[in-house]
């Protein structure tokens, strides 16, 4: 495309190569010297390219930046990334997106958390003040009282994205702005460091597996750094790294965490939450009995050609056995047999070592996950009793976000398959506000239609035959194994363009294509994980237990999901709470916060271009473009149309001197009427397609190049007067 190469525009310029995350860089243009440019990036390189690998002049509004990029007139991936990239070298680590807030994690400290902020922005509009993550609790809060309607925050983000920061922000402001500081205000704060200590770890959540460079889940760190000398020594316990439990990730420590000051607040904040000593003591020693658990030495032992299991280990059988409340004996014969009841008669096998582990760790699960349930419940049940009748609410939801790994597993699949829901969920959202924009502007929308990912919603989890329906049929079958369960998907799926055909080994892997990309699950574990079922002989030792509290955990009935239910896998408990959720957040007015890291080294002042690329797709932040790409991308108020491209028309004054709209009209009627006439005018902008914006920039360029030779022509035409006359 020919185009003007002047000296200081402003232009997007080809990515240097063709990888994934590579995309459009905006530059301005030093100099120009025969077919070579010489550009500027933002962050001050300057460097030569070919002048072919200019691709086009930048939009204004992309020029300076905008706080809400919906107002961007160009609302490509790359103006967004630029956008993000400018703000974030002012230190602006926040700017909108229509509704929702991308907030990118400093890794300093900026001042902007203070009173004098929780002042600015209180009771003000989004878009009044500058883009912050207390307008956004400022906005649920008005919203709330204005509207009696309970409200949402959509926290997401890659693990050190910031989102339990914001998840902070947001609730330290609520409490700032939320009248006088009271108990109710210091219980809904003190639940965050709970929450954070029992359902975070370093990277991703493992009980009893982590993965090179992560950690457990914090509180176990932090009890045994920060419990008295006494304490320790009545559950037996030591430090980390004698914790098979702990050691995993090889890993024991997290960057600006202190555990052992840690505890004491998770420990204060608990009594904050009407947690009674015994409790908290409670939950302690299950936590030393689940470690000492990990700890436990088993021995295969073959007995009449059949694997079978001892457990060689008197200390920490005798140490779980005192914790739990149970007999040493039924311990071990809990961990290491099976008894299974055919035709009414009991049938007692032997577990091989790798199935006595496994039916361990699932106890360990299934022991921790219950500890977590109480907890919730707990500090639901004190706020709420805080809060009497006062029902309505502003939830605030922390998640992980999309997830793409080397290698992905079930875990992954269910990840994803949440974020599918909640992209569905999002692009409703911004699909009816954008339907509000035109309806505002004056403009026909009813032709203009979106993609959402329903099909793969179905595909995943909800139509008859889906993936999870078939992992769990899979799953109940005895001899169901995870080949015979990926044959069953690939026969019933294979046709689903939908249904990717693995780049890996195709008999043990499947892939699917995302909203955020193509994800390949490696098949193999995928039964064993959803079974996570423990097995009846430990269960029927819990009923023997004379730990009152274990009992209690495993005949509690809870809201999110009845976990005694037997036989319920962990596909079908993760869809019944999805769904819960799925239905809280739909009667929910929602907010989203997209938290981004900007390099993998939090280090403040570094943008990391792929990497911010890859969180914004991954985040499905990208839709918002996609949708507006459905209906007229590129809009410009009257003024600046008139102020680019007057010079198209015929005697069109400057834009302060005529009535820019008559003036945008004879513009496009001139221009635009043999590309179509599918743009619109609005009340106070102009609607246009791509198509508009390539003719009407390219014709910009032809003129402004007949202008320059014209002016070549005048200052050769003066150099020779200078000479000769
Ligand atoms: N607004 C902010 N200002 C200053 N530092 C921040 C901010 N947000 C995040 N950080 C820094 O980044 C670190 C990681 O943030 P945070 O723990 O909130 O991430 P996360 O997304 O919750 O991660 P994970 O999913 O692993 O729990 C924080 O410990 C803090 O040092």
């Amino acid at each position: 495309m020919s185009r003007i190469d002047q000296q200081g525009d402003w232009v997007w310029i080809k990515p240097p190569s063709n990888g994934e995350f590579d995309i459009p860089t905006g530059c301005k243009i030093v100099r120009t010297d025969r077919g070579r440019t010489l550009v500027c990036d933002d962050n001050d390189h300057e460097y030569w390219i070919p002048s072919d690998q200019v691709l086009k002049g930048m939009h204004l509004t992309s020029q300076r930046g905008v706080e809400d990029m919906i107002t961007l007139g160009d609302l490509h991936e790359h103006a967004i990334l630029r956008n993000l990239h400018l703000r974030y070298k002012k230190r602006e680590i926040y700017t909108y997106i229509g509704s929702m807030l991308v907030a990118i994690n400093p890794y300093e400290i900026l001042p902007i958390y203070t009173k004098t902020q929780v002042t600015q922005y209180q009771g003000k509009k989004i878009g009044d003040v500058p883009p912050h993550i207390f307008a956004i609790g400022d906005n649920a809060y008005q919203d709330l009282k204005r509207e009696q309607k309970d409200q949402c925050i959509v926290i997401s983000g890659e693990s050190g994205a910031g989102k339990t920061e914001s998840t902070k922000l947001i609730l330290q402001y609520l409490a700032a702005i939320s009248g006088k500081h009271s108990w109710i205000e210091q219980q809904i704060i003190d639940a965050n460091p709970i929450l954070e200590a029992f359902g975070n770890a370093k990277t991703k959540s493992r009980i009893v597996h982590q993965n090179k460079g992560e950690r457990n889940y914090h509180i176990f760190y932090a009890m045994l750094a920060g419990m008295s000398r006494e304490e320790k020594k009545k559950l037996e316990l030591e430090d980390a790294p004698k914790y098979q439990y702990l050691t995993g990730g090889q890993t024991l420590t997290c960057d600006g965490r202190n555990d052992a000051s840690e505890f004491v607040d998770i420990k204060a904040a608990m009594k904050v939450l009407s947690f009674s000593d015994d409790d908290i003591w409670n939950i302690l020693r299950l936590l030393g009995a689940i470690l000492h658990l990990g700890n436990l030495k088993y021995k295969g032992v073959v007995v009449q050609n059949l694997d079978t299991t001892e457990v060689n280990d008197p200390v920490n059988s005798a140490r779980v056995a005192t914790l739990l409340g149970v007999q040493k004996s039924l311990l071990i014969d809990s961990l290491t047999r099976k008894t299974i009841t055919a035709q009414g008669e009991k049938v007692v096998s032997s577990l091989s070592k790798e199935a006595a582990h496994n039916a361990r760790d699932a106890f360990v699960k299934a022991i921790y996950g219950r500890i977590f349930v109480r907890i919730v419940d707990q500090i639901n049940k004190t706020l709420y009793k805080a809060q009497m009748k006062q029902r309505i609410s502003i939830g605030v939801l922390d998640i992980f976000g999309f997830e793409n790994f080397d290698v992905n597993s079930f875990e992954q699949l269910c990840i994803n398959y949440a974020n599918e829901n909640l992209q569905q969920f999002f692009v409703k959202h911004i699909f009816k506000m954008e339907q509000e924009d035109y309806t505002r502007e004056g403009i026909n929308w009813q032709h203009i239609e979106f993609v959402d990912n329903q099909e793969i919603l179905d595909m995943i989890g909800m139509k008859p035959m889906n993936l999870m329906s078939l992992i769990d049929e899979e799953s109940k079958f005895p001899k169901g194994t995870d080949m015979t369960m990926l044959a069953k998907l690939q026969s019933t799926h294979d046709s689903k363009t939908i249904y990717l055909k693995s780049k890996y080994d195709q008999s043990k892997a499947f892939g699917i294509q995302h909203f955020a990309g193509a994800v390949y699950y490696s098949v193999p574990g995928f039964l064993e994980k959803n079974r996570d079922s423990f097995s009846a002989d430990l269960r029927e030792m819990i009923d023997k237990s004379s730990n009152q509290f274990l009992c209690d955990l495993f005949n509690q009935e809870n809201g999110i999901v009845d976990m005694n239910r037997r036989h319920m896998t962990l596909s079908s408990q993760f869809r019944t709470s999805l769904d819960a959720l799925m239905r809280t957040l739909g009667v929910c007015q929602p907010s989203f916060v997209r938290c981004i890291k900007p390099n993998e080294l939090k280090k403040s002042n570094l943008f990391d271009r792929d990497l911010c690329v890859r969180q914004l797709r991954y985040s499905g932040m990208m839709e918002t473009a996609r949708i507006r790409r459905a209906g007229y991308p590129i809009r410009h108020t009257y003024k600046e149309f008139v102020e680019r491209y007057r010079i198209l028309g015929v005697g069109i004054p400057p834009a302060h001197k005529t009535d820019c709209r008559v003036a945008s009209k004879k513009i496009c009627e001139r221009i635009l009427n043999n590309v179509g006439e599918d743009y619109q005018f609005g009340h106070t902008k102009i609607f246009l397609k791509d198509s508009h914006d390539l003719l009407l920039e390219e014709k910009r360029t032809t003129v402004y190049l007949r202008y320059a030779k014209i002016c070549l022509k005048l200052s050769k035409l003066k150099l020779f007067c200078k000479i000769f006359l």
